[in-house]
């Protein structure tokens, strides 16, 4: 199913090293797109290694994309599930706007303000030197915050709207970490899906 993107209105933030769409898809597809993932995606909490510790990772997730990808992330190898047609038909009409070659996505489901993700870049040798993503935001608006690599001090943050899209730009991921903090208040969901170019798939050995 296609989705269409209003692209009309670009944000350039960083210094070009992301561009910011505050409402790509209308609510009502942003709603409708909420609600089929929500439902639809084989939703699971990976356990994750932090400081040699086995914990529970502190959102949802599901990888999804091309048959035959398998990517490397927080330290634990997956392939992809088959595309379920909202999200292939997102993930194509955003390749047709952008004119990219996206092939998978990551969706991370943050069940509310307690779930989280640590600062980190895309950087895996799986997406190649310089990589554009594409992220997608539903339901809970929440800040999106950015830093300078090797630096300790947030740079600054964005709020993602439901039913907006940001592109992580070519030079962000070699630059900046971003990271999706805890907000205490927010008692609601968020889906996010980044959506990205596997080039060099990682070869499983026995
Ligand atoms: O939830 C977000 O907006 C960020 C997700 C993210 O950084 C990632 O999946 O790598
Ligand atoms: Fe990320």
């Amino acid at each position: 199913m296609p989705w269409s993107l209003d692209l009309s209105e670009p944000q350039t933030l960083l210094d070009g090293a992301m561009t910011y769409y505050a409402q790509a898809l209308s609510f009502s597809c942003a709603d409708q797109l909420f609600t089929s993932l929500n439902g639809e995606l084989p939703w699971t909490q990976e356990s994750i290694m932090i400081y040699g510790r086995e914990t529970l990772s502190p959102r949802l997730q599901a990888w999804h994309g091309d048959e035959g990808i398998s990517y490397r992330y927080s330290g634990k190898t997956f392939t992809t599930l088959p595309w379920t047609p909202s999200l292939v038909g997102l993930c194509h009409s955003i390749n047709q706007a952008f004119g990219l070659k996206l092939n998978s996505v990551l969706a991370n489901l943050y069940r509310d303000g307690q779930d989280s993700m640590g600062w980190h870049a895309d950087d895996e040798m799986e997406l190649g030197s310089d990589p554009i993503i594409v992220s997608v935001s539903l339901g809970a608006e929440r800040d999106f915050a950015v830093r300078r690599i090797g630096e300790q001090r947030q740079a600054g943050k964005l709020a993602l709207a439901h039913g907006s899209l940001l592109v992580m730009e070519a030079g962000m991921q070699n630059r900046w970490q971003h990271s999706l903090p805890k907000r205490q208040g927010i008692k609601q969901p968020r889906i996010n899906l980044t959506f990205r170019e596997i080039i060099h798939s990682r070869i499983s050995l026995p």
